[in-house]
C-alpha cells in the first residue's frame, strides 16, 4: 500500500516546471532584491540563500501567492500564483514559520486535522508515525501553547509532511532546532526529493545546502546567482 503522506501522490498536470520565475521582482511596492530567475522541477531541491533581510522570505511568500509580484514573470503549476486555487491547495504543502496554530487542539489533533483536511487515508496512522518521527510522542496530546518553539517547529514540519503534495516550500526550517533533527530534515529532504517531490527552501544552514540541495540561488540586493550545493554551503558559511 503507497505511504499516504508521501509526495507525488497528486500529480500535477504540467509535469513540466511546477515554479519558474523570469527576471521576477518581489518587495513591498519596491523590490526588496535583484530580479529573480528559477526553475523547480519535480525531483529538485532548490535553496535559496542569502544574508538575513535580502528577501528570501519575500520571495517565497510570492511564489505561494501570497504577495504579489512587482514585476517580471512568475508560474505556480503553469499559472500566475493563486494561493485559493483548488490545485494549489492540494499540490503545494508550505511550512513558512508562522506559528499559526488552534490554541485549543492538541498536537495529534492537529496533524489529524491537516490529514482530514487533504483526504489522507489512514490518518490515525500516518499522524502516528509523524508523532514518533518528529520526537512529539510525549506531547502528542499538549496545546501549543506548552510545547518548546523548537517542538511547535517540529509539529509545523509534522503538518506539511501529513499531507499529500507534489511541491514543499519551506521558510528556514531548520530555525530552533537541535542538531539531531537537523540532520534528519536533510534526510527528509533527500527522500522527497528522491521519491518525486519537489522542495523550494530558504535556508541558513550550510549542511541542509551542501546535503539535500540539488541547486542553490544566492539572493542579493545587486545581483542573484545561481551555485552548485558545494559552492552554496560555501557561501552560507562566508556571509
Ligand atoms: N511586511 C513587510 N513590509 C515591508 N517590508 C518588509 C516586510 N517584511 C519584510 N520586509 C523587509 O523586506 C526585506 C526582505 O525581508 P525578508 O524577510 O524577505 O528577508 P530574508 O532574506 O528572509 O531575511 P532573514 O534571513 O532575516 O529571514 C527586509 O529589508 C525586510 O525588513
Amino acid at each position: 500500500m503507497p505511504v499516504p503522506a508521501r509526495p507525488g501522490t497528486r500529480p500535477t498536470p504540467d509535469t513540466d516546471a511546477l515554479v519558474r520565475a523570469r527576471e521576477l521582482r518581489v518587495g513591498y511596492d519596491l523590490p526588496v532584491c535583484a530580479p529573480v530567475d528559477l526553475t523547480v522541477h519535480a525531483g529538485e531541491v532548490l535553496a535559496v540563500i542569502g544574508a538575513n533581510g535580502t528577501g528570501k522570505s519575500t520571495l517565497l511568500r510570492t511564489v505561494v501567492g501570497q504577495l504579489e509580484p512587482l514585476g517580471g514573470r512568475l508560474e505556480l503549476l503553469g499559472a500566475p500564483p493563486d494561493e485559493r486555487s483548488a490545485q494549489v491547495r492540494s499540490t503545494v504543502a508550505q511550512d513558512l514559520g508562522d506559528d499559526a496554530f488552534f490554541p485549543a487542539l492538541t498536537v495529534r489533533e492537529h496533524l489529524l486535522l491537516t490529514c482530514y483536511g487533504h483526504g489522507v487515508p489512514a490518518p490515525g496512522e500516518v499522524v502516528e508515525e509523524l508523532v514518533e518521527e518528529f520526537g512529539l510522542v510525549s506531547r502528542a496530546d499538549a496545546l501549543p501553547s506548552a510545547l518548546s518553539s523548537g517542538q511547535r517547529r517540529r509539529l509545523l514540519l509534522a503538518a506539511a509532511l501529513a499531507r499529500p503534495r507534489s511541491l514543499l516550500v519551506l521558510d528556514e526550517p531548520e530555525q530552533r532546532l537541535d542538531a539531531g533533527m537537523r540532520n534528519h530534515l536533510t534526510e527528509r529532504l533527500v527522500e522527497e526529493r528522491e521519491a518525486g517531490g519537489a522542495v523550494l527552501l530558504a535556508t541558513h544552514d550550510p549542511a541542509v545546502v551542501a546535503g539535500a540541495a540539488t541547486a542553490v540561488l544566492l539572493i542579493g540586493e545587486d545581483q542573484v546567482q545561481p551555485l552548485d550545493p558545494a559552492a552554496g554551503a560555501a557561501a552560507i558559511d562566508a556571509l
